[in-house]
């Protein structure tokens, strides 16, 4: 196990900046997510972290030692890509077996590592099939295999799980997740699925545009995003986000949020924030799960314009003209398109945002 620091890490290809100024600490055994879209420099960060990529500033440090003299080959990292790099040629058992044999284990070894990981991957009875016969999603647990088989101080894994199809993708996430368990290694996962990212990791890293956005636990960067960008990211459906403009009446502060009426009383702590800060429109934003149906009659009735329902739980949009805001909720009986819908908010998972610099109001 090892740890892993990119102190001030930065990357530029000629005048572009990939990575701009990124410190980041990974602890020994930790599984850590990159997370971010496409081309916030997610994979360049992964290279530099291999060694397949020099920074062009700060330092990586592995239990505290730089190693940016260090070739990709003696960092102790195990590496998959999202191809898996199989060699078709070669049976299940010989791929398995490669790493072990480079490092000229004794063979009984290499047989009992090889029989265990085969296990571990359900992937004993096709141990003398041909690589080249085997479906992509089995292809890509055998890489997995073949790199997590040597046992790396460190796994870096670069969006393994985008070829495979979904359900397997399902499996894979929990599979990944006992393995990284069983073997303690630290691991270092880039992907944009916030899905992955939030099952599997301890902590998120959320990236955007080269910048490190928040660093925190899936329930951390779910339930305190530290800016837009993340509230935005985190969540399917995404957190409600209306601009709005902050009203104070008789010593109560709220947000006027048009359409949708006034927002609810603020936890004190978030008004208390509100009131600090000077004047401007701010983002008020909550979780689609944190709406609910008030049947008693003391919600606010509003327009329900579409209604999803997947399986035990309801998906309804609701709002008018440019005001509008998703709800998901468990029990939709008798909500209609069409149709109005007495909607209530709790108030303690709201979230303010500066409308200006899209900065959480009021968290640490
Ligand atoms: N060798 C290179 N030369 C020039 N620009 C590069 C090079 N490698 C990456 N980039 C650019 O750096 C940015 C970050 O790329 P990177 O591959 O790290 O993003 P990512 O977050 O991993 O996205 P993706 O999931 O699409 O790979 C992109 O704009 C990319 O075009």
């Amino acid at each position: 196990m090892t740890s892993i620091h990119l102190e001030n890490l930065e990357k530029s290809f000629g005048a572009f900046q990939a990575l701009k100024t990124m410190d980041l600490k990974i602890a020994d055994g930790e599984f850590m997510a990159l997370l971010g879209p496409s081309g916030c420099g997610k994979s360049t960060t992964m290279n530099m972290i291999a060694g397949m990529e020099r920074p062009t500033g700060g330092r990586i440090l592995f239990d505290g030692r730089d190693m940016i003299d260090v070739p990709m080959g003696r960092r102790g990292v195990g590496f998959v890509f999202q191809n898996y790099a199989i060699f078709t040629h070669m049976t299940v058992r010989d791929n398995l077996a490669f790493g072990l044999k480079m490092r000229r284990l004794p063979a009984a070894d290499i047989n009992r590592r090889v029989k265990q990981m085969a296990e571990f991957l359900q992937l004993t009875e096709l141990l003398d099939k041909p690589s080249a016969k085997l479906s992509v999603n089995i292809l890509q647990r055998l890489a997995i295999g073949r790199s997590a088989i040597v046992e790396p101080a460190i796994f870096l894994l670069d969006e393994p799980l985008s070829n495979v199809d979904a359900a397997f993708r399902a499996v894979m996430r929990t599979e990944l997740k006992h393995l990284q368990r069983q073997f303690r290694q630290t691991m270092v996962y880039v992907t944009h699925d916030q899905l992955e990212a939030m099952t599997m990791a301890d902590r998120i890293a959320v990236m955007d545009h080269g910048v490190l956005q928040q660093v925190g636990t899936p329930l951390e960067v779910y339930n305190h995003p530290a800016n837009l960008f993340v509230a935005n990211f985190i969540g399917a459906p995404g957190m409600n986000l209306i601009r709005g403009s902050v009203t104070e009446e008789s010593d109560e502060i709220r947000v006027d949020l048009g359409q949708l009426g006034l927002s609810p009383a603020l936890p004190q702590g978030l008004a208390a924030a509100l009131r600090r800060r000077k004047r401007g429109d701010v983002w008020f934003g909550f979780r689609p799960e944190q709406v609910s149906i008030d049947r008693t009659g003391s919600g606010i009735s509003l327009p329900v314009l579409f209604v999803e329902r997947i399986g035990a739980r309801t998906t309804l949009h609701f709002g008018a003209e440019r005001t509008l805001a998703k709800a998901v909720i468990d029990n939709g009986e008798g909500i209609e398109a069409g149709k109005m819908a007495p909607v209530a908010l709790a108030s303690e998972g709201v979230r303010l945002f500066d409308a200006e610099t899209g900065m959480a109001i009021g968290e640490a």
